[in-house]
């Protein structure tokens, strides 16, 4: 069942770590408790072709070996190719119904920004919806404006049997109100990817949900 992973979904391209391996980043985030995560290769050098498989293949590998899923952003055909346990696409990467075609009964995350878009998700039999940016991001300069939690409580209220995950600016010091509003998890980046210690950010922010969900 998908939402028991979508708790600490992190998220990352090989040039979201700074000067730091991804991959000791991505494991590190794994030991931490991240329960999912997605390869997102984009912006400035962002690698592609024979790197980027390669790069995938090692993600691959380190999630399987820590039992998370791992989901490929945008890329169908990568995600084929790598065997990955699903996809993620927005409203500008496709046709949610071709997409879920393409997947077969693989994981199919779609990005939603208003209910009319969650409607169209939940009938093209997505497995989740990314709603955000809740907070203000850097992790992407095209995002929409920042919409706080209000959607996903509406989406939360509105489809119950679709889970949600927020996303945009997500850290362990304000994840609470996105699980508060109904959402099953937080989507994160930065905070992980760019902190000193990925292993102790990823616990805190798993730690700080699981504390809004006991008290929710
Ligand atoms: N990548 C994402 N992952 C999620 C998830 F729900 F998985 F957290 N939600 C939203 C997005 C944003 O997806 P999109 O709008 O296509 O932009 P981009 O391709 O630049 O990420
Ligand atoms: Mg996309």
């Amino acid at each position: 069942m998908i939402r028991e992973k979508l708790g600490v979904y992190f998220i990352m391209g090989s040039r979201n770590a700074g000067e730091r391996d991804p991959l000791e980043v991505l494991e590190e985030a794994l030991k931490g408790g991240i329960t999912c995560f997605q390869l997102r290769e984009k912006g400035p050098g962002a690698i592609e072709g024979r790197e980027l498989r390669a790069f995938g293949e090692a993600c691959r590998d380190l999630c399987r070996a820590y039992g998370v899923p791992f989901i490929v952003n945008d890329d169908v055909r990568l995600a084929l190719e790598l065997g990955a346990d699903g996809v993620h696409i927005g409203q500008d990467d496709g046709d949610a119904g071709e997409v879920r075609r393409l997947i077969g009964d693989r994981i199919l995350g779609v990005s939603v920004h208003n209910l009319d878009e969650v409607r169209e998700a939940a009938a093209a039999g997505a497995d989740y919806v990314g709603i955000g940016p809740v907070y203000q991001t850097t992790s992407k300069p095209d995002a929409r404006p920042v919409c706080g939690t209000l959607p996903l409580r509406e989406a939360a209220e509105a489809f119950p049997e679709l889970p949600s995950v927020g996303i945009g600016g997500i850290t362990a010091a304000n994840a609470g109100p996105v699980i508060a509003s109904g959402a099953s998890g937080v989507s994160v980046i930065t905070a992980i990817s760019l902190a000193d210690d990925p292993e102790r950010a990823a616990r805190e922010i798993r730690m700080a949900i699981e504390e809004t969900i006991r008290r929710r």
